[in-house]
């Protein structure tokens, strides 16, 4: 199959490469000239913008099993902005019989707007595994038409893991809408990981960190990808993480599983939790506290602590 790729950071590399490794042509695009330039070094037809892109797949080559013959592109940009300008500059070369993949995080409410208004048969599809997961594979959450998600197979058993790295969710917003919820559980797994090894930091016993996580990764209940990845960052910054700040960034999707499980009713006091403590992580000098600090003098005499 012939796949168009717009947006070659970290992840689009993997998707054009992963592709191309199992014998599908890809055309790149990035509007970082570099980014283009090192999808071309791996073998992908290189395009200087969205419309040349277009022009280069030339409607694909009929060979797929729906037998429509259109262009499948495939958008791996960040979430937001960036995936209505692409889409802006993709709608006058789409048609019915093309099909659009986005596999960025974007909001799931998005991908339901952004399916009404192309003309494109539109997958919204969530990605996960990161870049580490070159070698292996993704696994990959898709939503949209079923004709448009068979179509695509090929391609999905190429990037996905293989063929059971890969499902249709359902209806359009459900690929995106299952990798929210599975954001929310990574932030709450990272955080009950994150303050077993606090705990186990602070208590009672000098441990090594590594060992630790090197024996629950062997056979315990808990062992995990991520704690795999606990593992590698004890054996990376030692037992005290070293010089690793106290800063966690992202949230996006965090806070849209949270805001969902709000709107829906479904009590989510972990995941919630976890999105707060990496708020909290970004304050020096809460408020909250202070103000804690001073009401306990103001209701008991107790000292006032001052930085
Ligand atoms: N990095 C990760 O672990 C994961 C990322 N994702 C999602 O995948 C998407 C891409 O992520 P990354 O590859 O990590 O980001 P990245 O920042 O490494 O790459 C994004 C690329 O898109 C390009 N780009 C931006 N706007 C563009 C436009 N209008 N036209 C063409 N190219 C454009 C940038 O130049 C850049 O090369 C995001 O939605 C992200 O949330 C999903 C799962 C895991
Ligand atoms: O989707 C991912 C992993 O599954 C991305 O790494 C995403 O960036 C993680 O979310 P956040 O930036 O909020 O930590």
């Amino acid at each position: 199959m012939e796949l168009g790729v717009i947006g070659l950071g970290r992840m689009g590399q993997i998707v054009a490469n992963r592709s191309m490794d199992a014998g599908h042509d890809v055309v790149a695009f990035d509007l970082s000239a570099e980014a283009t330039a090192e999808a071309a070094e791996n073998g992908a037809e290189p395009a200087d913008s969205v419309a040349d892109l277009c022009d280069r797949l030339g409607g694909g080559d009929g060979s797929d099993d729906a037998g429509d013959g259109g262009n499948r592109i495939w958008l791996m940009v960040p979430a937001g902005d960036a995936v209505d300008a692409t889409l802006a500059d993709l709608e006058p070369h789409l048609t019915g019989d093309d099909v659009v993949v986005d596999g960025g995080n974007s909001r799931f409410h998005e991908s339901v707007r952004r399916a009404e208004k192309t003309d494109a048969a539109y997958l919204d599809c969530g990605t996960s595994g990161g870049p580490a997961s070159a070698e292996e594979g993704f696994s990959l959450m898709v939503g949209g038409p079923e004709w448009a998600y068979e179509a695509m197979v090929p391609v999905f058993d190429a990037v996905a893991t293989g063929p059971d790295g890969h499902d249709r969710m359902g209806e359009s917003g459900s690929g995106h809408y299952v990798k929210m919820v599975h954001n929310g559980v990574e932030y709450a797994l990272m955080q009950a990981y994150g303050e077993g090894f606090e705990l186990l930091t602070e208590g009672r016993y000098d441990l090594d960190m590594e060992s630790v996580a090197r024996t629950w990764n062997n056979g315990a209940v808990i062992r995990s990808w991520l704690l795999e990845l606990c593992e590698e960052a004890f054996r990376e910054e030692g037992s005290d993480l070293g010089d690793v700040a106290d800063h966690v960034a992202g949230g996006s999707t965090g806070t849209w599983t949270v805001e969902e499980a709000l709107e829906q009713e479904v009590p989510v006091p972990l995941i919630y939790q976890a999105l707060s403590e990496r708020f909290d992580s970004r304050n020096e000098g809460r408020f909250s506290r202070r103000l804690a600090n001073r009401l306990r003098y103001g209701f008991g005499r107790h000292e006032v602590a001052r930085r």
